[in-house]
């Protein structure tokens, strides 16, 4: 497969912030793969996805370089992204089919019927019930899940080569979460788009991602396939990561 983007010796700091988010950090994502990028809380995974979607505040520094294979990746266009709370890339004031149609306008241009038709089919696409009435319905009349994979259909409108998912399941409970890892690797296949999957959640990653990114303390301390770092990890960080998950779905020894 193909290199999509090739990073290297990325790093990131904020402004106003005396250490650095992200450091030296080197990856290469393959078009239509799927890699997943865990770590702890503040290892720098947010800011990796930011940075290769262009979309970290201005003034931070940034080191390194991202080759993108062939033209320049725009984000809306070539990039999609979802991110964890679906309520805060959606408008409470516009309808489902009031937000397809600002995006698919902006990158796809086609008249108000081919517009409507490409909208409906980005809500069959992520399975939304009901999918011709939902263009007319607001943010606040669906569940959590099903904005989410409203947001999904936002991301992936301009059919994009890269979809970033930055801890776009966390917010949901355990089903609605394994249904929308599911329509991520199906769309994914579907669309011959590849994925950047950020999660704290190392048995999603293994699900999900066909390699694994490890950050730990703002560097890349591991990258494999997701057989490699969940049966055979080469870190020690890796291992107690896999650790405090199997702990954490051990069988209780009390029941309460
Ligand atoms: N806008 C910002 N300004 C200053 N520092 C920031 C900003 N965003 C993140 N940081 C810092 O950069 C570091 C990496 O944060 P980042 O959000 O990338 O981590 P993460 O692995 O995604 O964490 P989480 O799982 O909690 O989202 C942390 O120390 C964080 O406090």
């Amino acid at each position: 497969m193909s290199v999509l983007l090739d990073i290297r010796d990325l790093s990131v700091r904020y402004p106003r912030s005396a250490a650095p988010a992200l450091s030296g950090l080197s990856l290469s994502l393959h078009a239509q793969e799927r890699l997943a990028v865990i770590g702890e809380s503040g290892s720098g995974k947010s800011t990796l996805a930011r940075a290769i979607a262009g979309l970290l505040p201005a003034g931070t520094a940034q080191g390194g370089t991202l080759d993108w294979q062939g033209d320049q990746m725009r984000l809306g266009r070539d990039i999609g992204y979802v991110f964890q709370d679906p309520g805060g890339s959606l408008n409470p004031l516009l309808s489902i089919g009031a937000h397809l149609d600002e995006v698919i306008k902006a990158h796809q241009g086609g008249t108000r019927a081919q517009r409507q038709a490409r909208a409906l089919a980005l809500l069959e696409q992520v399975q939304l019930p009901q999918p011709a009435l939902a263009r007319h319905a607001f943010p606040h009349q669906f569940s959590g899940g099903q904005r989410q994979r409203i947001a999904i259909a936002l991301a992936i409108a301009a059919a994009p080569r890269l979809l970033i998912a930055d801890e776009a399941t966390s917010a949901l409970d355990v089903l609605v979460q394994a249904e929308i890892v599911a329509l991520l690797r199906r769309l994914c296949a579907q669309n011959q788009m590849a994925l950047l999957f950020i999660t704290h959640d190392i048995a999603l990653a293994g699900s999900l991602g066909q390699r694994i990114a490890v950050l730990h303390q703002t560097r890349l301390v591991e990258i494999g396939t997701a057989e490699q770092v969940i049966h055979h990890p080469s870190q020690m960080y890796t291992r107690s990561l896999l650790a405090a998950t199997i702990d954490l779905n051990s069988p209780r020894r009390v029941s309460v």
